[in-house]
């Protein structure tokens, strides 16, 4: 059975990158999937949206939405302190075991926990099953339609507290405006959009950060 997408960009970087060194593991998916085979990492150009976000909050929980193969899994916990934690849920199994061993190979393994299947589910249960009190950080890049009741759920969870940051990929493309609408004129959230381009591409897109009020 031929390989999936993903498994030829885990092979290229077992084969290519630095085991142990993150930045290596990204710089080898970012030369991958320029050169290669386009796929749908936050890439070199957001990341450092990313990263900035990540390195102004340094948070000692994270939750992101959305692993794929593990690359903003990787960017994200080789910025976070000694003890922090990065919760990073996947609903495809195939990704997920990909995204495991990507995370391994960079060495970010004792600062993520790769939660398989739908946020919807997940979501309720990371106070009690998986011990979170609130988040600090959420990133979002799953299915675009699910960022606003993902949000919302958050909220009705009660994972959010007084400066939870959100950071949401795609705004623009592919987009998520039911996400953008229901962010923008909610007076619990402050939003602030930062443009920039889809990974890999000359196309716009932006990234949305929304801090939670309390
Ligand atoms: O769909 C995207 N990303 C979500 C994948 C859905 C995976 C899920 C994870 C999960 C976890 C928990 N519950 C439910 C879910 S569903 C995505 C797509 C593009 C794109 C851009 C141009 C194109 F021409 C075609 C695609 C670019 C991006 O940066 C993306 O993030
Ligand atoms: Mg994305």
């Amino acid at each position: 059975m031929n390989q999936s997408k993903e498994q030829r960009i885990l092979n290229f970087v077992l084969q290519n990158a630095v085991r142990g060194d993150p930045r290596s593991v990204m710089e080898t998916i970012d030369k991958y999937c320029s050169e290669k085979e386009w796929a749908m990492n936050v890439g070199d150009v957001k990341g450092v949206i990313l990263d900035k976000t990540v390195e102004e909050i340094n948070p000692s929980i994270a939750l992101e939405l959305g692993t794929y193969c593990g690359y903003s899994a990787v960017r994200i916990a080789r910025l976070l302190k000694a003890g922090a934690c990065l919760l990073t849920v996947e609903f495809n199994p195939e990704f997920a075991a990909i995204a495991k061993q990507m995370i391994e190979f960079a060495g970010v393994q004792d600062k993520v926990k790769l939660l398989q299947g739908p946020s919807e589910v997940i979501i309720p249960q990371l106070k009690k099953k998986y011990e979170v009190d609130t988040l600090d950080f959420v990133f979002l890049d799953h299915w675009k339609d699910r960022y606003a009741p993902d949000t919302i759920l958050l909220q009705e969870c009660s994972l959010l507290r007084k400066g939870s940051v959100l950071l949401a990929d795609n705004i623009i493309f592919p987009g998520a405006p039911e996400f953008i609408k229901y962010i923008r004129n909610n007076p619990r959230f402050q939003c602030s959009t930062y443009p920039s381009h889809l990974e890999y591409m000359k196309v716009q897109d932006a990234m949305e950060k929304a801090v939670f009020l309390g």
